[in-house]
């Protein structure tokens, strides 16, 4: 089984807790708030504007607790049938605070590397100090002791009978991909390597990260266990991190130096600092002003420049139309499931129907902008054909004025199979296979170059 190590914690901690329970306690929290309330895993774990609970801990606690919550939503339908096969009878109805506790302890059990005493002890701990499931803890230790004894046994068995996703986000993928849906599935359960789009010279960046250069000519590395910024390259400005997937939409436009380029959405920036880097003139427009702080922090760290307005898309009336465009348009982010486990749980069909009709409105926007002879890219990271192909298809048969240009399969060597029959960019989280499960996978992504005729 393949674990994820923990950095050993300090041995100072409050008076009036043991160690590591304040962290179980905010991790089922917290998973109960992206549970039940739908709420985002990356707003409640921000380290500036996240959940206090989580905040207050110390970092090594704030590791376990993050570790411990992508693992209980990455495996959450695995872990839901193996906690239900423990159980003679079903939870009672509304022991969501219980329900929430054993995924919290199953999550440690099944998946990290930490002592199952421990994650079995403090489990019973919490119980008993919650009045809601002080009169469960003989249960948490029943059910969690057999676990742990059973698990290497159980989990094939059940990794192999259950589908692990909700059932909505299962019918959109069936309905999109078919027979593919278990490949992704299954990509979807594995944590993503980590990829750097470089200024220069991947190959050698390659060598001395330790890591393997990619069809798109990004250079991979397994997922790191230190701090990013630690890694050389970082400091200088050498390289920035982009799935592989999110750089192919900016080179969709061939030779742009000396071309003005408009990034629609452009935070943080991963797409306008390829095109300010291949000599674009670029305007980044972005809505939300700190998303934008970070754009130009990235931008300054990596020596590139672009001008930066922050306004609404839809609003934005520059005087002078573009060369380019590119719109990389808010979206579902359901082909960013293997980085962001809790986005099955929080989004839905209802969600992206929403997003889709905003991106239709921000494509024909994005058309207004560029010249007569000039090209529109439209991109997003979701999985649904009704945020991709559907868009365009919309668009295409309503605009006189946008051509969709095809993409040449031939082209994109190692990637020839993410060039639709029409022409698109459609990437699944399945693709770029490799040997080492670690190197495996890209994001999920739609891409569409469309011209403005003469
Ligand atoms: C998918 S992210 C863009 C990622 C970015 N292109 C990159 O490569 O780093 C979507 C961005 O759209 C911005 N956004 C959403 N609605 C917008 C609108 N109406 N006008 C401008 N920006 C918007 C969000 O603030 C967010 O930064």
């Amino acid at each position: 089984m393949n674990k994820t190590r923990l950095g050993s914690r300090p041995k100072s901690h409050s008076p009036d807790s043991k160690p590591g329970l304040a962290a179980r306690k905010a991790a089922t929290r917290l998973l109960s708030t992206v549970v039940d309330k739908k709420t985002s895993l990356d707003g409640l774990l921000d380290p500036a504007g996240g959940n206090p609970a989580f905040r207050a801990l110390e970092p090594v606690d704030r590791s376990l607790v993050r570790a411990i919550l992508l693992s209980a939503l990455r495996h959450r339908c695995h872990i839901e049938a193996a906690l239900s096969q423990m159980l003679d009878r079903p939870l009672p109805a509304g022991a969501r605070a219980l329900s929430h506790l054993l995924h919290v302890a199953a999550a440690q059990i099944l998946y990290l590397d930490v002592p199952d005493r421990a994650a079995v002890d403090l489990a019973v701990e919490q119980a008993q100090s919650d009045p809601r499931n002080r009169r469960f803890a003989a249960l948490v230790n029943a059910v969690l002791r057999r676990l742990a004894r059973e698990k290497e046994k159980l989990l094939p068995r059940i990794v192999s009978s259950t589908r692990n996703a909700p059932a909505w986000f299962i019918e959109r993928l069936s309905a999109a991909y078919g027979d593919r849906v278990e490949a992704i599935l299954a990509a979807h359960a594995t944590e993503p390597p980590l990829d750097l789009t470089t200024k220069q010279d991947p190959e050698i960046w390659a060598d001395r990260l330790g890591g393997i250069v990619l069809p798109t000519g990004s250079v991979r590395l397994p997922a790191l266990k230190g701090p990013l910024t630690e890694l050389p390259g970082f400091a200088e400005g050498q390289w920035w991190v982009q799935d592989a997937a999110a750089s192919i939409p900016a080179r969709l436009f061939g030779r742009i130096d000396g071309q003005r380029v408009a990034d629609l959405c452009a935070a943080p920036g991963g797409k306008t600092a390829q095109l300010a880097l291949a000599g674009a003139k670029v305007t980044a427009v972005d809505l939300s002003h700190n998303r934008l702080g970070r754009l130009r922090e990235n931008l300054e760290r990596l020596g590139l420049e672009a001008q930066c307005v922050q306004t609404n898309v839809l609003d934005w009336q520059p005087e002078e139309p573009f060369d380019a465009v590119l719109l990389d348009a808010p979206c579902s982010s359901t082909g960013t499931v293997r980085r962001h486990p809790d986005i099955p749980w929080t989004k839905s069909l209802e969600d992206i129907e929403k997003l889709a009709a905003l991106q239709e409105r921000l494509l024909r926007h994005a058309l207004t902008l560029v010249r007569s002879g000039g090209v529109v890219v439209f991109s997003n990271c979701s999985l649904d054909p009704l945020e991709g192909e559907a868009v365009v298809q919309r668009v295409l048969t309503s605009h006189p004025q946008a051509v969709r240009l095809p993409v040449k399969a031939q082209q994109w060597s190692g990637l020839e199979g993410m060039v639709t029959a029409a022409g698109d960019i459609r990437t699944t989280p399945d693709m770029l296979p490799d040997d080492n499960p670690q190197l495996s996978g890209m994001d999920g992504f739609f891409a569409c170059v469309i011209a403005r005729p003469e």
